[in-house]
């Protein structure tokens, strides 16, 4: 889907990206982490171009980007930045709607898909769509941001700290909502955090940067087994580092399936909860085993300590 080559970008005298080549499939989520001032933004801004590159190519789906007209290519890709950037004299509807105006849709299927979007971001459409972005809280004005980046169906989505404004509640809230809008939609997003906790919880696969380089690009998983030596080592080897491998799976990859009948009084956990979640549970509850259930509340697997403790672990 994109592939970077040999990608940099100096400032005068300051190189900003030095020298990125990397891939990222399509419908894959990529998270860039790194240290305030190392080059993410940069990178997720020539992209779309409006950064331009000293050095390099950007292909996207075999396409050179500077072969093709900014505002051509930046109506293909999704932008989504911190604060959002809505229009403010214009309604909720009007902002979602400004791309596919653009490109020349009709009436009836821009309004169709404000509905759409504002119905999958949980944004009541008769309540919202004629307000205006003073009108929403911080985390309304977020998700119509993002909603306004999907309306005209992009094939990539670029978020630079998407959440970072929001408390932690909304920002959990609106993570699990972006995850099943993605599954959803199976688009290809390329997010910029500082957060590595979002970065795992969010991440297909995270690209860490460090003074504009990328030291090492790899899932969640591989990054916190086997980081390389120095930076990144430093950024996923504390303290958390086996709670943070609990969280890069879900209760569903390793519960054993239920043979027996239910074990009554156990505490039960969902099967898309993770692991992380998991041990919480065990921990609260004072027990050494959970029974798992499915979205109808079905029993069909159990859980233990012993086998999350292994998850944990050292390989
Ligand atoms: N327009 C610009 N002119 C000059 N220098 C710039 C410009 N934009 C960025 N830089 C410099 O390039 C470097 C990388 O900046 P960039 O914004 O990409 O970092 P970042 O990793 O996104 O940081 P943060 O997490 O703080 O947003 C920084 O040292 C910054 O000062």
């Amino acid at each position: 889907m994109i592939e970077v080559k040999s990608l940099s970008k100096q400032f005068g005298t300051q190189i900003a990206v030095n020298d990125l080549t990397f891939k990222v499939d399509s419908g894959q989520f990529c998270v860039l982490v790194g240290t305030s001032g190392c080059g993410k933004s940069t990178m997720l801004r020539m992209l779309n171009r409006l950064i331009e590159p000293s050095q390099g190519q950007i292909l996207i789906k075999g396409q050179d980007v500077t072969t093709l007209p900014p505002e051509q290519l930046r109506r293909r890709i999704g932008y989504v930045i911190q604060g959002v950037g809505l229009f403010p004299h214009r309604t909720i509807h009007q902002n979602i709607a400004t791309v596919p105006k653009l490109l020349g849709w009709k009436k009836a299927d821009i309004d169709a898909r404000v509905v759409e979007l504002l119905t999958l971001f949980k944004l009541d459409a008769a309540t919202f769509a004629g307000k205006y972005p003073h009108q929403l809280s911080g985390g309304e004005q977020q998700r119509v941001g993002v909603a306004r980046a999907l309306a005209a169906k992009p094939e990539l989505l670029l978020m630079d700290e998407p959440f970072g404004a929001l408390d932690p509640l909304t920002r959990e809230l609106l993570q699990d909502e972006l995850l099943k809008i993605q599954q959803l939609l199976e688009i290809t997003i390329i997010m910029v955090t500082h957060d590595l906790e979002e970065a795992i919880k969010m991440a297909d696969v995270i690209a860490v940067m460090d003074k504009g380089e990328l030291l090492q690009l790899d899932t969640p998983e591989v990054l916190l087994r086997h980081p390389k030596a120095g930076f990144v080592q430093e950024l996923v080897g504390g303290t958390e580092r086996p709670l943070r491998l609990l969280s890069t799976k879900q209760v569903s990859q390793i519960m054993s399936a239920q043979t027996a009948q239910p074990i009554g009084q156990l505490p039960t956990i969902n099967a898309n909860a993770n692991l992380r979640e998991a041990m919480a549970l065990l921990i609260w509850e004072q027990v050494e085993q959970l029974q798992v259930v499915d979205a109808a509340g079905q029993i069909i697997g159990h859980v233990s300590m012993h086998e999350l403790l292994q998850q944990g672990a050292r390989a």
